[in-house]
């Protein structure tokens, strides 16, 4: 009881700390994304995009956005490497999942993907945030064609918030909005209270 009690006292006075894992399929444009969000956010200067190599490991970047940390877990995409997402499904409060737009031929693929993370009992009530990335590319699907692809309509009062915004990473277009409504979502997200409370 007491213990719960000082888990709720940390989560009201505290500055909050949020884990965000960032996944989707190679190629998608996640580590470009990562990489703006530490310029946008730390005032980092971004790596060339020609200097991006395939994600193997874990890219962390660590941001403060109005009173709470947000700590990004990138992860690789390659099909080899998915199975070692699942080690971060117990700590993440947010997900934030990047398409390749403009690649329809692995959209089938991508949205089987999202399908079965948004089906693992881990990642409930999770707010999801979709980044229907590479905007600038000919043939790039508008966010609201990706939503209705993926099926995601977010229904008023869900307890599994979901947002979908078109990017262009590669500029860091679209990725501040983002952002802020993931730090905003996640301040009332019920998942997050019970992570950080538990
Ligand atoms: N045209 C365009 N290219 C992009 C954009 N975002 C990323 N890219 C390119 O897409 C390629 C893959 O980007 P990454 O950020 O490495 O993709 P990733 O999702 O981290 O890939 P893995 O680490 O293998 O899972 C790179 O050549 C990027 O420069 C974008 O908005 N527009
Ligand atoms: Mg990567």
């Amino acid at each position: 009881m007491f213990s719960l009690f000082m888990g709720f006292y940390r989560y009201l006075f505290q500055k909050h700390q949020f884990q965000v894992l960032i996944v989707g399929l190679d190629y998608a444009g996640k580590t470009s994304v990562l990489e703006q969000i530490k310029t946008i956010f730390c005032g980092m200067e971004p790596l060339p995009p020609g200097k991006i190599t395939p994600t193997i490991g874990l890219n962390i970047g660590k941001v403060s956005i109005d009173g709470a940390n947000l700590v990004f877990w990138d992860v690789g995409g390659a099909r080899s490497l998915r199975s070692l997402w699942e080690r971060y499904y117990g700590e993440a409060h947010g997900l934030l999942f990047v398409i390749d737009a403009a690649d329809t031929a692995r959209l089938e693929e991508a949205r089987e993907v999202l399908r079965q993370l948004l089906n693992n009992a881990e990642l409930a009530g999770i707010p999801l945030l979709v980044f229907a990335n590479k905007q600038d590319a000919a043939g790039a699907l508008t966010p609201h064609e990706v939503q209705a692809r993926f099926g995601l309509h977010h229904a008023e009062g869900s307890s599994q918030p979901q947002h979908v915004l078109g990017t262009t990473a590669i500029r860091g277009e679209g990725i501040d909005e983002g952002v802020r409504w993931l730090a905003e979502t996640l301040r009332t997200s019920p998942r997050a209270l019970a992570l950080q409370t538990g």
